[in-house]
């Protein structure tokens, strides 16, 4: 290939390649360094690369080197950089044209424009680039990696390790030895002895299987759900990111739930409450943007559906096959990431769904909002259960488990922050399944109902 460009290209006394395909000294590699105007490393797979560093601190020289070259020490550097993107050190050098090797016409560009790029730009790229090498030496990257080893092993020993998940899913976890399975008979006698409980429960995936076909409440979870609101030492808020419409329809038999729907943006009290608004009114002008990024991976990602609610957006993979789904869902988040990132927004992975809802709304507002409401009317819970299953609920647990010892709890209470599922989570304990906890509440309304025939009891008022 080199003879024929050179047979096309050249001339008498001038070959555009010069190929050396042999070891060079390091000595003789740093000189080419050196007189070189542009860098070209076009490998189609590599580790980190080192040849663009040594090239950049070629460039940038010595008074020894320049005295050499015959250069005034003063005359600012230069370098240009056409890197595959390949290789590992190309996300770490910003300033360089960075390339598909394989597409060959992208990398004649490249060249071209490395080469004709006015100075004063090759000397900016230049100097960001040597500014990060001499930076980022050996020193600094054997402190980061002892940094980052310090961080891993840092609870190590005090880390149980388990194996979870199957095939593409499957995922070794380190899990706190305190993290372990609530039992019923320890939170049935702390919900005897408690006089003011606060009880937060997620929809999906939590009173209702996530495999179920009809998502509708059943009878018998709105039967307990009553049971435990007619309890006047109970205040029960059912915390979803489901649309206020729905979650009105479903639990419309249970007048003195609270709800908080949309990730609590809208709250109610009871049934026969208005729905408050629970953060700034939400913008919607974003919607346009990001609907035709979900609707490009609808189309192709079969199975796959988009929910508008009043104030987020839904794309749920629910429907369609798991590996795959779970992979567009990946980069849909980083694409949405990308187009909304000036948008007062965030981009969230959920339990087979990616959804852009308002900043700063979250179920651990909501929590935050219960207790602070329930401290200003006086009533201090001595018992808090908070049950969810996926990375939304997080931030309830969050929330009740740094209130204990606050002023927002009795300085006695019991907070139960339950997760669905051996899964790492700030919750301190877990159920099985939605089965395990159906039986759990229902054996806590079993309790309600036998004080509250033996006392005629009213129900809690916020
Ligand atoms: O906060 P949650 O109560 O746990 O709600 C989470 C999401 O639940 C719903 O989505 C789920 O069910 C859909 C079928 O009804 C399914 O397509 C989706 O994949 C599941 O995640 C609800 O539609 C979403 O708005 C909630 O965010």
């Amino acid at each position: 290939m080199v003879k024929r460009i050179n047979e096309a290209f050249g001339h008498p006394g001038y070959e555009p390649v010069i190929l050396i395909d042999q070891p060079l000294q390091f000595y003789e590699r740093v000189a080419y360094y050196v007189v070189a105007e542009c860098c070209l490393v076009t490998a189609v797979r590599d580790g980190m690369n080192l040849i663009p560093y040594e090239y950049i601190v070629s460039r940038q020289g010595n008074e020894r080197l320049d005295k050499a070259l015959g250069l005034s020490h003063s005359m600012p550097k230069k370098s240009t950089l056409v890197v595959s993107e390949f290789i590992g050190c190309s996300p770490s050098l910003s300033g360089a044209i960075r390339v598909n090797p394989w597409n060959i016409d992208a990398v004649v560009d490249a060249m071209d424009s490395a080469l004709e790029m006015p100075e004063p730009e090759k000397q900016l790229r230049h100097e960001k680039h040597y500014r990060y090498v001499s930076t980022h030496d050996v020193g600094y990257w054997a402190n980061s990696f002892l940094q980052d080893l310090e961080r891993t092993c840092r609870d190590h020993s005090r880390r149980r390790c388990w194996g979870i998940g199957f095939g593409l899913g499957f995922r070794v976890v380190a899990l706190d030895p305190n993290f372990r399975k609530l039992s019923l008979e320890h939170i049935v006698s702390a919900y005897r002895r408690t006089q003011m409980r606060a009880i937060l429960l997620d929809y999906d995936g939590t009173l209702m299987p996530q495999a179920s076909i009809d998502k509708s409440p059943s009878q018998q979870s709105v039967e307990i759900l009553n049971s435990l609101c007619g309890d006047k030492r109970n205040v029960v808020f059912l915390v979803s990111s489901r649309s206020r419409r729905k979650l009105g329809e479903w639990f419309s038999p249970c007048e003195n739930l609270g709800m908080a729907a949309e990730h609590g943006y809208f709250i109610r009290l009871k049934k026969d409450a208005e729905w408050e608004i629970c953060a700034a009114v939400a913008d919607s002008s974003w919607k346009p943007v990001a609907e035709p990024v979900m609707r490009l991976y609808t189309e192709t990602t079969d199975g796959s559906t988009i929910e508008d609610k009043e104030t987020s957006l839904v794309w749920s993979y629910e429907d369609a096959d798991p590996d795959f789904g779970s992979c567009q869902a990946k980069e849909l988040l980083s694409h949405l990431d990308s187009v909304l990132s000036n948008e007062p927004v965030s981009v969230k992975t959920g339990r087979n769904n990616v959804e852009v809802k308002p900043q700063g709304v979250s179920k651990g507002l909501v929590a935050c909002r219960l207790l602070s409401t329930m401290k200003e009317r006086g009533l201090l819970p001595d018992f808090v259960l908070c049950i969810g299953d996926d990375r939304s609920d997080e931030d309830m647990f969050k929330v009740i488990t740094s209130a204990v010892d606050g002023p927002s709890l009795s300085p006695l209470a019991e907070v139960f922050a339950c997760t669905v599922c051996r899964k790492p989570s700030k919750a301190k304990y877990y159920l099985d399944d939605t089965a395990e906890i159906v039986r759990l509440l229902q054996g806590l309304a079993s309790v309600s109902e036998q004080s509250l025939g033996s006392s005629a009891e009213e129900t809690a008022v916020i």
